[in-house]
């Protein structure tokens, strides 16, 4: 019923805080999409301009592929629904749902009919007479879905609607509230900080970080294909193993990825070892999901990592065992770069960036084409390698799966076996190493 598009858009507030900062995104017609990101990423300035409530500094809002940039919020067939559900306590729960068609002139009986079919479709029914304060969390924010779909919008605007209920009821909800607006066919935009909300809401999720949108995609291509480390860190729990790895081409048979004390072995003919040789002699970023690692039996041959555990924990479905393997963690930076946790000789705890602290090695893989050089210039970098006692690398644990209370402790050796297929590889700056399908 309603298209969305943003064109370039930017929010700076008169305090100079960059909202929101250029950001292209297009929702079709019919489409749940979720707007994903931390607490003040800029999700709810987004949805505050596309209602008309706050006016972009730059760039252009399209509803329907008309400019909407100047359109009073109630001329935009936009209906909102907020985490505080915003019912109006001294009137019953049919008079809230009615109001916006009382509000716009609707005669009182066919009013109470459409209270009364919307009321019933979401299960209220029987408390039409109610007061607010007299309702659950869940009934309370049924009723505001209910208001807000009495008017039949072209688009639904939702900010953390399910934020102030228990984990049962969101879970319940978020089935119904995604069911319910596919069955009315309304374009939908929902902001959220929760990962399994969008992730098993949305026809697609657009994920935010610090104003910047930083990918958009069904939630099978963010989760499988995130495109940058950020992305790749935020969703999905366990949070995916990031790991430092040092490439070295070996040509025609093997791209070498380096783990501290381990490798793998990306071989000549995947087609993924031609674009991870373009870093040969340089460090990238390995990431690998726990369902990507499968304890074998020691001594299984293949692609297999040696680890002891450092510590379990027990999830009740599955218990998580974390592994030292000899290799040093990746945490994301300020900027969405890779670092690895590194000591100063002071024992000031800091965080150094990984580009500055990449060696190269001189020479690039015969007939491959260069990559440009990252920002920074070779002259700004220092080495940690080259100067190994000064720096403490903070050692990765693998996060893997394994059946519930397992029969093993801290300490044990496991063998696991690495998908190949499964790995993720990112750049110093963040990026999504790619092949170029998607
Ligand atoms: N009126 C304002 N004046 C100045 N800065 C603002 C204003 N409104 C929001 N901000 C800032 O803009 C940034 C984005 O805020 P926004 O509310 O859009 O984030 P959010 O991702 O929705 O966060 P949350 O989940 O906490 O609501 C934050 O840094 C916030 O402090």
């Amino acid at each position: 019923m309603t298209t969305v598009a943003l064109k370039d858009v930017t929010k700076v507030f008169p305090d100079g805080t960059i909202a929101v900062d250029n950001v292209s995104l297009d929702v079709n017609d019919g489409e749940f999409m979720v707007l994903l990101g931390p607490s003040g990423c800029g999700k709810s300035t987004v949805l505050r301009m596309v209602a008309g409530l706050e006016d972009p500094t730059t760039g252009a809002i399209l509803l329907d592929g008309e400019l909407a940039n100047d359109l009073p919020p109630r001329d935009r067939r936009i209906a909102m629904v907020f985490q505080d559900f915003a019912l109006y306590p001294h009137m019953t729960v049919g008079e809230n749902i009615g109001f916006p068609l009382r509000l716009s002139g609707v005669d009182q009986q066919p009013r109470g009919e459409r209270v009364a079919d919307v009321a019933s479709a979401l299960g209220i029914g029987d408390v039409l007479s109610r007061k607010p304060s007299q309702l659950s969390g869940g009934q309370r924010q049924r009723v505001a879905m209910g208001r807000a779909i009495v008017r039949r919008p072209g688009l639904f605007l939702m900010d953390e609607p399910l934020s102030n209920l228990d984990s049962g009821l969101r879970a319940e909800l978020r089935a119904e509230i995604s069911g319910l607006v596919r069955e009315l066919g309304v374009s939908t935009i929902y902001v959220t900080h929760d990962q399994a909300e969008a992730l098993t809401m949305a026809d697609r999720v657009a994920i935010m970080r610090k104003g910047v949108l930083q990918d958009v995609g069904t939630p099978t291509q963010v989760y499988g294909r995130p495109a940058t480390l950020y992305v790749a860190a935020f969703l999905g729990s366990p949070r995916m193993n990031l790991l430092e790895a040092s490439v070295y081409v070996h040509l025609d048979r093997y791209v070498a990825l380096n783990l501290g004390e381990q490798a793998l072995y990306l071989p000549w003919d995947d087609i993924r070892a031609r674009a991870v040789a373009h870093y040969h002699g340089e460090r990238i970023v390995v990431g690998m999901r726990a369902e990507a690692l499968t304890p074998v039996a020691p001594g299984t041959p293949g692609d297999v990592l040696q680890g002891r555990i450092r510590y379990l924990e027990h999830h009740g479905h599955e218990s998580l065992a974390f592994l030292d393997i000899g290799a040093t963690a990746i945490v994301v930076d300020d900027l969405g770069g890779p670092v690895t946790d590194t000591e100063g000789a002071n024992g000031t705890s800091r965080l150094r960036r990984f580009g500055h602290v990449m060696q190269r090695l001189t020479g690039r893989v015969g007939g491959e084409a260069g990559r440009p050089e990252p920002t920074g210039g070779q002259g700004n970098r220092t080495s940690v390698l080259s100067d190994p006692g000064r720096h403490h690398r903070r050692p990765a644990e693998l996060a893997v799966r394994l059946a519930p209370y397992p029969a093993v402790a801290a300490g044990h050796p496991l063998a696991i076996s690495v998908r190949m297929d499964a790995l993720h590889f990112f750049d110093e700056r963040g990026d999504r190493i790619d092949v170029g399908w998607r």
